[in-house]
């Protein structure tokens, strides 16, 4: 904890086992961790070069570690925060191929009979961890998810519907990130799905993956270049003394970024430096972001990219903050790997100072919620007026069922759940 200034936000490291075929090939491993002593170390002797660099960590989990170990230590502290009412964010950090998927999503084991695979990862676990927590406290909750990509500074809905359903024109609608005039952003025409269970939410993870995959095989990009932010927001009911119903509300963000090999240096190997940067504005401005907090070196440059905007609260702001680092232990990572230590070193160094959400008045909320639906209202209006001439009766009737789902949603959201 760092004293007045804020809380020291959370870096774990996570190294990943040699894969099989890096063992067939005998692979030198460089890195060793101590867990105990919560020390990572880096050592390499070519031609009488002796690299030899050790970093500590606020907790370091070793080749051996299993998805339940990190889950167990890093997360199910933060998801009691977002149940008491706090904003809560876990970045997974690294070179492509080090395991952030892995870390955050799981090894694709399927989940059976509501039980979670061992390889199961922070998010699944997490969202387990929540309803049996609500639900053993039987509190009366409203959840809502939400999944995000993040390429190319273009923001893509992960668990929007098929875009061929709801318009000819089988291009996608870049989705506009708008200033909420209360200091924050939000994404226009974002899907929030209520959720009531936790198979609900596996199933709109695997959708979403499944899209993320989909996309990139079309537009064959990687996920290497992408980031995916995962966000559940969870409403809990109180009841002052007075007899006063009270809404706490809670979020926890799930992100998983884009390689951090992509940082200008392979792009500029493959002579498409440029088109590097552009993907990588948002990877870059993360960087620049924390260097800047760190360094408390004046402005810091949240607006430059769409990342750090969306995120900005999570990084010098009212949220508690954890980032995982992830690296691999072979020679052939070791540049990469040095440069994820440093990156992730320096940021143990940014203090946030976490506010728990003010609660709000059930009342309050409600009107709340009516100026939401208003605001979806004028929007589905507007866009069947620009489409107008152009949308098949066929097209017509889908935009009405829409409409009728969104308003009975609505409706469920504020009557039975709250
Ligand atoms: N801790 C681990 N234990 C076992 N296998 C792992 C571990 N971490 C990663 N792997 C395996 O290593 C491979 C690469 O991991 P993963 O796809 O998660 O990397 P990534 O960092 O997300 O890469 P990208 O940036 O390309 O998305 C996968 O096959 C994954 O199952």
């Amino acid at each position: 904890k760092g004293g007045g200034g804020g809380v020291n936000i959370q870096v774990l490291l996570r190294c990943r086992p040699l894969s099989k075929e890096e063992l067939s090939i005998n692979t030198p491993v460089v890195i060793t961790c101590n867990e105990q002593r919560r020390e990572v170390s880096a050592a390499q002797n070519i031609a009488n070069k002796q690299i030899d660099r050790t970093f500590v960590f606020d907790k370091v989990f070793g080749p051996k570690s299993k998805q339940q170990d990190v889950f167990n230590h890093a997360v199910v502290p933060l998801v009691g925060e977002v149940l008491d009412g706090y904003n809560c964010t876990i970045f997974a950090y690294g070179q492509t191929g080090t395991g952030k998927t892995y870390t955050m999503e799981g090894g694709g084991g399927k989940t059976q009979d509501g039980e979670l695979p061992s390889d199961a990862g922070v998010i699944p676990r997490a969202v387990k961890r929540i309803f049996d927590i609500l639900e053993a406290q039987s509190a009366e909750y409203s959840m809502k998810v939400s999944f995000l990509e993040l390429y190319n500074e273009e923001l893509t809905d992960l668990l929007a519907p098929d875009e061929s359903k709801f318009s000819d024109d089988k291009s996608k609608k870049p989705m506009a990130l708008m200033e909420d005039g209360k200091g924050g952003v939000f994404v226009r025409g974002l899907e929030e799905e209520v959720v009531s269970s936790a198979s609900e939410i596996y199933k709109i993870l695997e959708r979403g993956s499944g899209k993320r995959k989909t996309a990139e095989t079309l537009l064959n990009k990687q996920s290497s270049r992408s980031h995916s932010i995962f966000s559940i927001t969870i409403h809990i009911k109180e009841c002052t003394p007075e007899g006063e119903e009270m809404i706490k509300c809670g979020k926890l963000n799930l992100v998983d970024l884009a390689g951090s090999e992509n940082i200008s240096r392979s792009g500029a190997r493959d002579g498409r430096a440029r088109e590097a940067g552009e993907i990588n504005k948002s990877l870059l401005t993360l960087g620049r972001v924390i260097n800047t907090l760190v360094e408390h070196s004046g402005h810091i440059p949240y607006r430059d990219s769409k990342l750090t905007r969306l995120l900005r609260d999570s990084l010098g702001g009212k949220t508690k903050t954890c980032i995982i680092a992830t690296i691999a232990p072979s020679v052939h990572c070791l540049d990469e790997t040095l440069s994820t230590l440093d990156y992730a070193h320096r940021a143990k160094n940014i203090k946030n100072k976490p506010e728990v959400n003010q609660k709000m008045m059930k009342s309050a909320l409600i009107k709340d919620l009516y100026f939401e639906m208003d605001r979806l209202k004028q929007e589905l209006y507007a866009a069947r007026e620009k489409n107008g001439i152009y949308i098949p009766g066929e097209q017509y009737l889908a935009d009405e069922a829409e409409k009728k789902v969104l308003y009975s949603s609505c409706y469920l959201y504020m009557y039975t759940r709250l």
